[in-house]
């Protein structure tokens, strides 16, 4: 094939959009005479990750609107979904459709390394030339590390200093104005179809899932996957994926100055819905319909401009893109090992319950996990369920799972009483729960704050733990957000709103809502039924903490040989938590 004419495969997969896209632009940059915009439908997302019906729909939502622009931009063309694993389809490809260049943006997600390694060498082999661009994050996250002596970003004054010796952040592109011709479609090769014997996602799946039915889909046309084909319950949250949707929320985000320059992190409301207080940007952040560096510098040119006291980094809204970077750093350093506490150089080692299984071939957690007690094995599902009796708890968690977003300091409360502040249960456990449910579910910055928040990483001050009433008193005295999310208790006083377990007899059944059992029970005759809470939070705080400064002063972190072979155990006996609970921790052996 002559180089003069390069027939181009642009691979779509963190980026659906097509403003400020760096990859994009150079496939463009090379005047193809062919350009195959394509995602690839690949089985290690449909069948490994965990991925609940409101996400499904958010990417649903991405693909279609991208697919539309391409379209938009030339009537032949669209987003063409291919349904095989991308290291079996590729040089299937390359051969059918003649291709010279294969363009994509980097992605330094662990599996994402390991697949587009893979695939660079499949194209190597075929002569075709690879050609990757970063665009997923402010800096690349390669070389924020490299920068950063070749360490993972632990804090932001890292990423700031590391940031500083890169140079600036890149400006966004502008989006493209014509696309290429795609050229013959046709795929006249057998697809090979995904061994199913594993689903991560059985949870949301209500049907038989069919999306590998054939190549080019039901219809042999290229379409966007359906909510029907994944077999996936119909989404209840109301927050719709799209580039389009997504610049329409940035422009009016940058309309009003004074929010947009003045943006202070900590003093926005947790507790304010519809609208929330924060820009809910971050799940377009996560399928890229919209770049983070269009998002910082649109901010910046609010901030250059305004005339008032504009806030400053780390509190304002860029100073929120550089948290973001600051785990993909961490992330791209640490690879496979950055999700678990075992093999973790940075995390501390804390003898959390439900420690998760770890194979012993790869020394990576298997997402199962022990059981060594039953009690916070009932706490992390009440946890899960919002049923813990602690409504500012169960309010966020009911949130989380029906709309898929929740404010970062709901999910600082949540989060520090799952694990530190309240129940012992490891953070790998909740993070599981995010990954599923939440709609910007994104690997770096989930395990990243889930480390923060359980004080095993990044973040060391554990004495300092969310009350699930005091805090949220402090933003809504009224309640508002726990009605909202919890209606059985709509009306009842608010000196009670976040202790209802204190309101007389008398006033329940007034109220409609009696406060008793486990939550399992929603009803009892005429009224209805809110859980008691499942533990005294003061009593629980203070184990934990006994139990944290315990685990500093042993000192171990992911990687001590001690936490490998599991002889950890000897060094635990007088933890607070094992004084109080009989714990032994899971039977010697299973660690390993
Ligand atoms: C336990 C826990 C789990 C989390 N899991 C995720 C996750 O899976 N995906 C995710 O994008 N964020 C996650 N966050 C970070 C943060 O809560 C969300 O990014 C933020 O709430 C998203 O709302 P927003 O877009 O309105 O944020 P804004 O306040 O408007 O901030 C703008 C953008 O900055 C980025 N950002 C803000 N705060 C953080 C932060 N602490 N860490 C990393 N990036 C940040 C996001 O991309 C966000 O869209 C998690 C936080 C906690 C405590």
């Amino acid at each position: 094939m002559p180089t003069s004419s390069p027939r181009v495969i642009y691979w779509f997969r963190t980026d659906l959009r097509l403003h400020d896209s760096p990859a994009l632009i150079h496939a463009l940059s090379l005047s193809p005479s062919i350009l195959y915009p394509i995602w690839t439908w690949d089985p290690y997302y449909v069948y490994h990750s965990r991925i609940g019906s409101n996400r499904w729909k958010f990417l649903l939502d991405c693909q279609n609107n991208l697919s539309a622009s391409l379209t938009a931009l030339n009537p032949k063309s669209k987003l063409f979904v291919i349904r095989e694993a991308p290291q079996t389809l590729f040089p299937k490809l390359f051969k059918a459709w003649g291709i010279t260049h294969l363009v994509f943006e980097k992605d330094t997600d662990a599996y994402a390394r390991e697949r587009d390694g893979r695939v660079i060498e499949l194209a190597r082999e075929a002569g075709v030339e690879v050609i990757v661009k970063p665009g997923r994050t402010l800096y690349d996250s390669d070389e924020l590390v490299k920068e950063n002596k070749g360490k993972p970003t632990m804090s932001i004054n890292q990423v700031q200093a590391a940031g500083a010796k890169i140079g600036d952040i890149p400006r966004p592109l502008l989006a493209p104005k014509s696309l290429p011709d795609p050229g013959e479609t046709d795929l006249d090769f057998k697809q090979e179809r995904p061994n199913r014997d594993h689903d991560a996602n059985s949870n949301p799946r209500k049907e038989i899932e069919n999306t590998y039915s054939a190549l080019a889909g039901p219809n042999g046309d290229f379409a966007v996957p359906t909510v029907a084909e994944l077999g996936i319950q119909e989404a209840s949250t109301p927050h719709r994926g799209g580039e389009t949707i997504a610049l329409k929320i940035l422009d009016e985000i940058v309309a009003d100055s004074d929010y947009t320059a003045t943006f202070e992190k900590p003093k926005t409301a947790p507790t304010a819905f519809e609208p929330q207080a924060t820009t809910l940007l971050s799940p377009h952040l996560h399928f890229g319909s919209l770049s983070c560096r269009e998002f910082y510098w649109r901010v910046q040119g609010v901030v250059d401009k305004y005339k008032g006291k504009a806030s400053q980094p780390p509190t304002s809204l860029t100073g929120q893109l550089l948290f973001r970077d600051m785990y993909f750093g961490a992330q791209a350093s640490l690879n496979y090992s950055f999700r678990q506490t075992y093999n973790n150089s940075q995390c501390r080692f804390i003898p959390w319950h439900l420690p998760s299984e770890i194979d012993s071939k790869s020394g990576l957690i298997t997402g199962k996990y022990h059981i060594d007690n039953q009690e916070a094995l009932e706490w992390f599902t009440r946890w899960r369920e919002g049923r813990t009796g602690f409504p500012w708890i169960d309010a966020l968690m009911r949130q989380l799972k029906q709309e898929g977003w929740i404010h970062h300091l709901g999910r600082h409360a949540v989060a520090c009483f799952l694990t530190r502040g309240g129940c012992y249960v490891d953070w790998e456990r909740g993070a599981e729960v995010f990954e599923e449910w939440l709609i910007d579910h994104e690997a770096a910055c989930n395990i990243g704050n889930w480390q923060w928040l359980s004080c095993t990483a990044f973040y060391s001050q554990f004495y300092r733990c969310y009350s699930p009433i005091a805090f949220p008193q402090k933003w809504d005295k009224e309640g508002k957000f726990v009605r909202r999310y919890c209606p059985e208790l709509a009306t009842f006083d608010a000196k009670y709103i976040y202790e209802p377990w204190k309101a007389p007899i008398a006033d329940q059944k007034s109220w409609g809502c009696l406060i008793k059992g486990d939550g399992e029970q929603n009803e009892e005759g005429k009224f209805m039924v809110y859980p008691n809470p499942m533990f005294d939070f003061p009593e629980r705080r203070d184990i934990c903490i006994r139990a944290m400064k315990n685990a500093y002063s042993v000192g171990l972190y992911g990687d001590d040989p001690r936490v490998v072979d599991g002889s950890w155990r000897k060094l635990f006996n007088n933890a607070a938590e094992d004084l109080t609970e009989g714990n032994d921790g899971p039977p010697e052996g299973e660690w390993s």
